[in-house]
């Protein structure tokens, strides 16, 4: 990659990524692909001193050749020390946490503000802010207030919103080619400065929104609220599907082929969870409470109750399928990620199942080709595996909860002589069931054809989860 053309004469705009979990260590990767000469900053040691050594500190396809090439080039360098990185930089990128807040659905804002509040005492010429986090809506007029009384007198510093759209598992492409940008809150001259960062993908066909501050922040939570809304659509679908005996995954097909409602996104199953989708909606009902906006709570809390219904559903099949008691049991649970291409194990549903039975008693073990060590060190007290065959052996029951392909395509025949019980459920809808039949299995999926799986007419007897 060469270098960004000077444009006007003006040098190309040094950056700073402040926070390099899984949005600031591929934007600050991607931004020095582009060209750019980055400095990523985190106040966690361990994840700088691998990145420095040009590792990724966690599973994302494709990020740590990225890193590798960009640190070797010396145009990519992390540090822990915030006012180095601030000297030594034009444009700035808030790419820290915003969690919920322990014991509320509120976003937990501390980082963001320590971060706004960092870099402005520690500006030493003027620059540009750029918030990317996912924050509620007012978060960036309280952060120029912040910045504004921490600055150092006569610099100029402005902050502005830029929301971030990557997905986990294809962060790199996301964030190279992103499907649109949003500028919020910008002014002209901030406006020219995002358009010479994003210079490549800009002129590569991608859309840029220029919004107001509180419409760019918005944008970003409704997206995510959209997407989950759009899966416990599905999942509330398929629950009337189990009890009508349709095939929910056969209707999704059939909705999507409607280019107003689109296939993706219909997956029912399990449901969503993850670091962003399940805060971000919880982030959203508390503010949207606050400002009044009633509509907005009471849809949202639908979404989160039919999605944390999902988990529960699979907890009660598990009970029926061993007899309403699994105690003592084996079971074999496939999947610990959120979803497949990533070792994110934040509010895992498939975790929070495999959690929940071992909490009832069952010998719990679990594979996962990822997440093994992300997973451990949340619940070290389940059983771990190291094969899927590992965790099938003398299991009498198999559950599916993270669709990797390893699990897709795996020979259910061969499967079937490891176990003891030959029933699995498949929170993913992602096995073929048929063949999975034909081997000898029963399938107990979320809400497909009856006549697919032998125990289905019981699971219409079961009273909807709620
Ligand atoms: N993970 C994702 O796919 C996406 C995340 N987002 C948003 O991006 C934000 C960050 O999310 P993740 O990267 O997933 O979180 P993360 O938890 O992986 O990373 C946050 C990082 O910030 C660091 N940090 C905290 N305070 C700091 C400070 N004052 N100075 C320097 N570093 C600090 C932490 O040590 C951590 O490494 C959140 O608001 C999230 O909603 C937005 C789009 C995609
Ligand atoms: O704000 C964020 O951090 C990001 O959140 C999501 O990205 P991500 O969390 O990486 O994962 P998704 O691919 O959206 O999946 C979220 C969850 O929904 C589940 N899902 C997804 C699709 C589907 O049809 N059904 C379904 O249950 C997945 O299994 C997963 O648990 C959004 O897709 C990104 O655009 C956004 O930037």
């Amino acid at each position: 990659m060469t270098a960004p053309k000077k444009s006007k004469d003006q040098p190309a705009p040094r950056i700073s990524v402040i926070g390099t979990g899984y949005l600031g260590a591929t934007h600050a990767a991607a931004m020095a692909e582009l060209g750019f000469d980055v400095v990523g900053v985190d106040t966690d040691p361990r994840k700088v001193e691998e990145l420095k050594e040009g590792r990724a500190p966690f599973f994302e396809p494709g990020l740590p050749e990225l890193i590798r090439r960009n640190v070797a080039a010396g145009r990519l360098t992390f540090t822990t020390d915030l006012a180095e990185a601030v000297a030594v930089s034009d444009v700035h990128f808030i790419c820290v946490g915003t969690p919920q807040q322990s014991g509320s659905f509120a976003a937990n804002l501390s980082y963001v503000e320590a971060a706004a509040r960092g870099i402005a005492e520690n500006l030493t010429h003027d620059g540009l802010i750029v918030g990317k986090s996912t924050v509620p809506v007012g978060t960036g007029a309280r952060l120029r207030a912040i910045v504004a009384d921490a600055v150092p007198a006569g610099i100029d510093v402005e902050l502005v919103w830029n929301p971030e759209f990557l997905r986990e598992g294809k962060a790199v492409d996301d964030t190279l080619s992103p499907d649109r940008l949003v500028f919020g809150g910008t002014s002209a001259k901030a406006e020219a400065t995002l358009r010479r960062i994003y210079e490549k993908p800009i002129s590569e066909g991608c859309p840029v929104l220029v919004a107001d501050l509180p419409t760019a922040e918005l944008v970003k939570v409704s997206a995510n609220a959209f997407l989950a809304t759009k899966i416990s659509f599905i999942n509330a679908i398929a629950e009337v599907c189990d009890a009508a005996g349709a095939d929910v995954s056969l209707l999704a097909d059939a909705l999507g082929h409607d280019v107003r409602i689109g296939r993706q996104f219909l997956n029912a199953g399990l449901g969503f969870g993850g670091g962003c989708l399940p805060k971000d909606i919880r982030a959203l009902m508390y503010r949207s409470n606050e400002l009044g906006a009633h509509a907005a709570v009471g849809l949202l809390q639908q979404v989160d109750e039919i999605n944390m219904g999902r988990r529960q559903r699979v907890i009660d099949l598990a009970l029926k399928a061993l007899g309403g008691s699994v105690l003592n049991r084996r079971i074999g649970v496939l999947g610990a990620a959120f979803k497949p291409h990533t070792d994110d194990v934040r509010d895992s549903p498939a975790l929070n199942v495999a959690a929940a039975l071992h909490l009832r008693g069952a010998q719990v073990v679990v594979y996962d080709p990822q997440a093994r060590e992300t997973a451990q060190r949340l619940y070290p007290t389940l059983g771990y595996a190291d094969s899927m065959e590992e965790a099938l052996t003398g299991a009498d029951l198999t559950v599916v909860l993270t669709e990797w392909d390893e699990f897709t395509t795996a020979d259910p025949a061969g499967l079937r002589e490891l176990v003891r019980g030959r029933t699995v459920i498949d929170g993913r809808n992602c096995l073929d069931a048929a063949a999975w039949n034909r081997a000898g299995w029963s399938v107990l999926a979320m809400g497909t054809v009856p006549e697919l799986a032998p125990l289905a007419d019981d699971l219409a007897a079961l009273a909807p989860v709620r």
